[in-house]
């Protein structure tokens, strides 16, 4: 079935989809439609990558039958409000917000619709996304496997249970951020040490994205793959034992702890 994809506002994370199945082939990009309350951010889209823009958010509705709802979580009640009567009956509508639940959005809606709650991650715009996704019971299996592969076309996806959609908002979702400060204070160390920034950043980088590849494609665990760059008296080990006095891992479990905190207020 051809599908029109919308995307009710086009922040960082609708940006990096739209980047994502246009890049991918996916999607032509006349098949997209999207709508932004603000006008500049709607040129620059446009300008991008060639879909439909729209001012009004209704319009998407009307002409998508998948719809991102791409709004930060506090925007959720009038953006529903706004949309609801425009949603067409085999519509699928992807709720991306943190912290936010199915059942929140359907008490909103008022009426069956059909909802994916995704938790996907910047990375989708490169065609390494992660994506964590549940659906509510009006969504059949064929359209759970065409979400899947909607999403499949820039990375991976795991259906989850959604009681489990805030830690896979935390670690799926947000840990692009910790992943890019740990690579931006490797690479100002490198620079400390002489080496100029450009170099620093792709060595930084691909060490991350190699030994990210190392833990999906080998079937060894973490502690394993650390004990192996560890030559016996060599200076990995100073490096992870100056790591452990810092606090390094307790020091991302108290990230996630506080990411947690945060989508439960
Ligand atoms: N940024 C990320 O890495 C991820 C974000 N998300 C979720 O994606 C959603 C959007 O987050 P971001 O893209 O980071 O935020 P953002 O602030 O970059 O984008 C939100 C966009 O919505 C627009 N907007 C605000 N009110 C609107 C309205 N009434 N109608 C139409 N557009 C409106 C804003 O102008 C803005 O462009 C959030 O719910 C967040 O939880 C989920 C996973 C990852
Ligand atoms: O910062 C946020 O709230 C969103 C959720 C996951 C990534 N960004």
């Amino acid at each position: 079935m051809k599908r029109n994809i919308g995307f009710i506002g086009t922040g960082n994370m609708a940006k990096a989809i739209i980047g994502g199945i246009v890049k991918s082939g996916y999607t032509d990009p006349h098949d997209v439609y999207a709508s932004n309350r603000s006008i500049a951010k709607l040129i620059d889209i446009k300008e991008e990558y060639r879909i439909n823009v729209f001012e009004d958010n209704l319009s998407v509705a009307e002409n998508c039958n998948i719809i991102f709802l791409s709004v930060t979580p506090n925007v959720y009640p009038d953006v529903i409000e706004e949309i609801r009567d425009g949603i067409r009956d085999d519509a699928i509508v992807i709720h991306i917000a943190a912290g936010q639940t199915i059942a929140q959005s359907e008490k909103h809606f008022q009426r069956k619709i059909k909802i994916a709650k995704a938790m996907p991650n910047t990375p989708v715009n490169v065609g390494e996304g992660m994506t964590s996704i549940s659906f509510n019971r009006f969504v059949t299996e064929e359209e759970k496997e065409e979400i899947r592969a909607l999403f499949e076309s820039f990375g991976k996806v795991e259906f989850i249970d959604e009681s489990l959609m805030d830690i896979a908002s935390a670690v799926g979702g947000s840990s692009p951020a910790f992943v890019y400060l740990f690579i931006e204070a490797l690479a100002d160390a490198a620079v400390l040490y002489g080496m100029p920034r450009n170099n620093a950043y792709k060595i930084a980088a691909q060490s991350v994205l190699g030994s990210a590849k190392m833990v999906l494609e080998s079937d060894d665990h973490p502690g394993k793959l650390k004990d192996d760059v560890c030559s016996p008296g060599g200076t990995t080990i100073e490096s992870v034992a100056s790591l452990e006095e810092n606090g390094f891992r307790s020091a991302i479990i108290d990230a996630v702890k506080a990411n947690m905190e945060k989508l439960k207020k």
